[in-house]
């Protein structure tokens, strides 16, 4: 159908790449209309379908933009990031920026793209995430100035194949947690004899274990009583399905950086 919105996916081959093609392909809003990965993957020249196990749908797996898309959804590396911001920047194509694992210095340069088009750049695209976000927010906010202290750790898991540790969504909770309740410090597990824990901490821990899609607990420590809070994932279609909705959002926006709260309705 002519109405349908043309999406592009980025890292086409990968765990959620696949994934993206595949619920593109069931959406009646949406056509897939690229396919990327990078230029030594082994996926290239198949079909994104077919590498995606659901038969061919007729669009080749390529390692550049030849057609013509309406939005681009990049759940790759952030070489594979760098490349297609700067592509989307220039072409003026709405960005869903999904990729983790960044450098504060290559987050900086895919953030200059809302400049001239539309982007979301979000380590989480999942509902229940992005609610425990304002979650964690308002838990932040209330326990700030307990007359004991509270001591807060975030603990996420993820499947064994995960490159990058802690997690974008856990270092965003930590932002989150951070901004409200003034840590300076963020430590990233211990061992030895770090000693007495000082307050201005923030800890993480990264457990990789089996097939997990996504698990982040934060704990909120205080004398006498604990607050956790968790989300877990069961599929990464749940992440998947807030990248679709941001992808529909951004294309009926004007340039500049918008937020999954934005796209959820979460302000
Ligand atoms: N924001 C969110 O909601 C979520 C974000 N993520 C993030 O998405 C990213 C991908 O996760 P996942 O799918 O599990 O990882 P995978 O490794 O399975 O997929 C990444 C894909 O990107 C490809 N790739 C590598 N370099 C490039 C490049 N230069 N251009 C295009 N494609 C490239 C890889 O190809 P090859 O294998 O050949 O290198 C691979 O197929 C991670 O950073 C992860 O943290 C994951 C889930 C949710
Ligand atoms: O690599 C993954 O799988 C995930 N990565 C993202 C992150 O690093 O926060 C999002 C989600 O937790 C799944």
């Amino acid at each position: 159908m002519g109405d349908q919105l043309l999406v592009g996916v980025n890292g086409a081959g990968g765990r959620m790449g696949q994934r993206v093609a595949v619920l593109v392909y069931q959406d009646q809003d949406l056509k897939l209309g690229a396919a990327l990965e990078s230029d030594n993957s082994p996926v290239l020249g198949k079909d994104a379908g077919e590498v995606a196990g659901i038969g061919p749908i007729g669009v080749e797996i390529q390692s550049e933009l030849t057609d013509r898309v309406d939005v681009i959804i990049d759940f790759s590396l952030p070489a594979g990031l760098m490349k297609v911001a700067g592509i989307c920047a220039e072409r003026q194509i709405p960005l869903v920026a999904a990729t983790t694992g960044l450098t504060p210095e290559q987050r900086n340069e895919v953030l200059t793209a809302s400049q001239t088009t539309p982007l979301i750049l979000a380590p989480n695209m999942s509902l229940a995430v992005n609610l425990m976000m304002k979650l964690v927010r308002e838990a932040a906010h209330s326990l700030k100035n307990s007359p004991g202290g509270v001591d807060v750790e975030v603990i996420e898991r993820h499947h064994r194949f995960k490159e990058d540790a802690p997690s974008g969504t856990a270092l965003h909770f930590g932002e989150i947690i951070a901004d409200e309740m003034g840590q300076t410090e963020h430590i990233h597990g211990r061992h030895g004899r770090p000693g007495p824990r000082p307050t201005c901490e923030i800890g993480y821990h990264a457990l990789r274990t089996g097939d997990n899609v996504g698990e982040h607990t934060i704990v909120f420590g205080m004398m006498g009583e604990t607050i956790d809070l968790t989300v877990r994932g069961h599929t990464r279609d749940s992440y998947v399905y807030g990248a679709l909705a941001a992808a529909k959002y951004l294309a009926t926006q004007g340039a500049g950086l918008y937020t999954m709260a934005d796209v959820l309705g979460l302000n």
